[in-house]
């Protein structure tokens, strides 16, 4: 069966980033808020009788170490499906960019083959499959932007006022695991309210360490904050200003210094995955 169909791979913001404690496992525990963006990458899928699963292009990354090749064997085996695909994904986000690329793809396919296989798991299964894939991706199986805590696992949907982005890209890739290797790093900062988020008492607490780590992303974050509050998504490498409306959002991507890079997008309440799911379920 060919399925022509686009399915989207959002990417996310971190509105802020706190770093509340380490637990034994070595995770750390967080309070953030994600905000989804109506831009990412799109994924197209053919359903394979034979049981094999292949991603095209192959490259850049290893079958082994992709997400969706990952994502795609884990909803096999916790389904007992005998049906494979091949997964096509186009790839504009940045990898290691804080932007949650590799996580989404992962949630991309996990939704997408559930409907396409029909192999009928709920969002809470999906949602709990995602979690063994990387902390962020329960995030984007329910679509939805969240206020997060635990390893980002346990999230409550927020309705944020947010309108358009300008995510700029340094260029330089970072290891989330370096991050939180880093001794200097915060780890103990207090649990905060949605309300203190909203009035502004909120950081990333990967900044300071990213800065010292990573001058070409403290250059960077330096020249946006001459245009607005300039802030680190994740553990970087990618930073962000929000912005009224996107015609000062696109000014500012325009004058954008080589060779960074960035990218204009609206901040969504519901992703672009949900939204298609839930309408092609009233569509059925
Ligand atoms: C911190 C965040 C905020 O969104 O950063 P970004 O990766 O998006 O920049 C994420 O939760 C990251 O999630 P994700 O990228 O899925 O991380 P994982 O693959 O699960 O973890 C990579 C490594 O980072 C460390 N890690 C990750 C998350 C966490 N809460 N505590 C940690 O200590 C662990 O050493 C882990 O082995
Ligand atoms: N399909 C994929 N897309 C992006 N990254 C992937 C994928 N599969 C595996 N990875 C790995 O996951 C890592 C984290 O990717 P990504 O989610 O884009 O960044 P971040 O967690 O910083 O937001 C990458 O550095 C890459 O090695």
């Amino acid at each position: 069966m060919s399925v022509a169909i686009e399915w989207p791979a959002p990417a996310k913001l971190n509105l802020f980033l706190h770093v509340l404690g380490r637990r034994d496992d070595g995770y750390h525990e967080l309070q953030t808020v994600f905000q989804l963006l109506d831009y990412g990458d799109s994924l197209r899928f053919d359903v394979r009788r034979d049981g094999r699963i292949q991603r095209k292009p192959a490259r850049p990354i290893a079958p082994e170490q992709d997400l969706c090749v990952r994502a795609a064997s884990l909803l096999q085996e916790a389904s007992g499906t005998t049906l494979g695909a091949d997964i096509a994904l186009h790839k504009r986000l940045p990898m290691g960019g804080g932007v949650g690329g590799g996580s989404s793809n992962a949630a991309t396919v996990l939704v997408a083959l559930n409907t396409l296989w029909q192999t009928g798991l709920t969002e809470d299964e999906l949602a709990e499959l995602g979690l063994r894939l990387g902390a962020d991706v329960p995030v984007f199986v329910r679509g939805r932007s969240a206020w997060a805590e635990g390893v980002g696992e346990r999230l409550a949907p927020v309705s944020l006022d947010s309108s358009w982005f300008l995510v700029l890209h340094p260029g330089c890739k970072i290891s989330t695991r370096q991050i939180f290797c880093t001794p200097e790093l915060t780890r103990n900062s207090p649990s905060i309210t949605m309300s203190a988020f909203r009035a502004g008492q909120a950081r990333n607490d990967c900044e300071p360490v990213v800065r010292s780590l990573y001058p070409e992303v403290a250059r960077a974050l330096d020249w946006l904050a001459g245009f607005g509050q300039a802030r680190l998504t994740g553990t970087g490498a990618c930073l962000f200003a929000e912005f009224d409306d996107e015609a000062q959002a696109r000014e500012v991507l325009a004058s954008v210094p080589k060779p960074w890079q960035g990218f204009v997008a609206r901040g969504v309440d519901e992703s672009p995955l949900r939204s298609r799911v839930k309408a092609a379920t009233a569509a059925a």
